[in-house]
């Protein structure tokens, strides 16, 4: 089942244009990682997706549903069925750890139990810990636990894994690939680390000066003759 289905995206802030014609599909359970230089339009890309983005041409298809003249009952349907994490934010000031993971249970409606949760990401040291409080890397691990509180059918996330140290890393990972395998998900992803790619993601977008390449496979970009995906980025971008 097709899952996202992008034709001819274009989009410009002012005079920067910086997505030229793009064309992207994913089937549902797939890991996409979407790779490419700092400025090379990564986010905005993730945040049409998110539809939280106006775009100038072309056709972002998600579901089934066009984006395009989508009413706002139908969006709101359609938001219900998406995760998203953003880069680290100042949310949430006054909540506690485990007060928001509740706040947003009960949004989701969620069956998963807190205790689980708080478990799978290892929050108890801060369960009881301010939000606003917490360094960068525990905020990021506490939105990747809401994000998986709702059982999304896709999730989207913005450098997941940026300011994690490597065993957290490892543990989102985890997380990522069994929701993947158990729940059927589908994951769309920036990253700016080629392991992750290379270890992880069944298919590769490169974004470059506006327009994409797709890699269905990470075993292609390896056939071509590079020794890793480290390797074929900095000899593309
Ligand atoms: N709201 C905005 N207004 C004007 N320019 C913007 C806006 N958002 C992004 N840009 C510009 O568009 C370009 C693409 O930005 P974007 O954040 O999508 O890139 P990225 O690939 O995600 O980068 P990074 O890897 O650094 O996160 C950059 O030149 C950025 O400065």
């Amino acid at each position: 089942m097709k899952i996202i289905d992008v034709k001819g995206l274009e989009k410009s802030y002012g005079n920067l244009q910086v997505l030229k014609g793009l064309d992207f599909e994913t089937n549902a359970g797939e890991i996409i990682g979407v790779i490419g230089m700092n400025g090379a339009g990564k986010s905005t890309f993730l945040e049409i997706l998110m539809t939280i983005k106006d775009y100038d041409r072309g056709d972002v298809t998600i579901f089934g549903h066009n984006l395009k003249g989508i009413s706002m009952d139908q969006l709101i349907s359609l938001r219900k069925d998406i995760s998203v994490v953003l880069q680290p934010t100042q949310f949430y000031k006054s909540l506690k750890v485990e007060e928001l993971l509740r706040l947003f249970k009960a949004y989701y409606q969620s069956d998963i139990e807190i205790g689980q949760i708080i478990d799978d990401f290892q929050l108890e040291q801060h369960r009881k810990s301010f939000f606003e409080k917490l360094s960068g890397g525990w905020k990021q691990k506490v939105s990747l636990a809401i994000a998986f509180l709702s059982e999304p059918k896709l999730i989207i996330l913005d450098e997941p894994t940026t300011g994690l140290d490597p065993h957290m890393r490892n543990v989102l990972w985890s997380y990522i690939v069994d929701y993947n395998q158990k729940k059927g998900g589908t994951v769309i992803l920036t990253t700016h680390y080629m392991d992750e790619i290379e270890l992880y993601c069944d298919k590769v977008m490169l974004i470059d000066n506006g327009v994409n390449k797709i890699f269905e496979k990470t075993e292609d970009i390896l056939s071509l003759g590079y020794r890793s995906i480290n390797d074929f980025y900095l000899s593309k971008v």
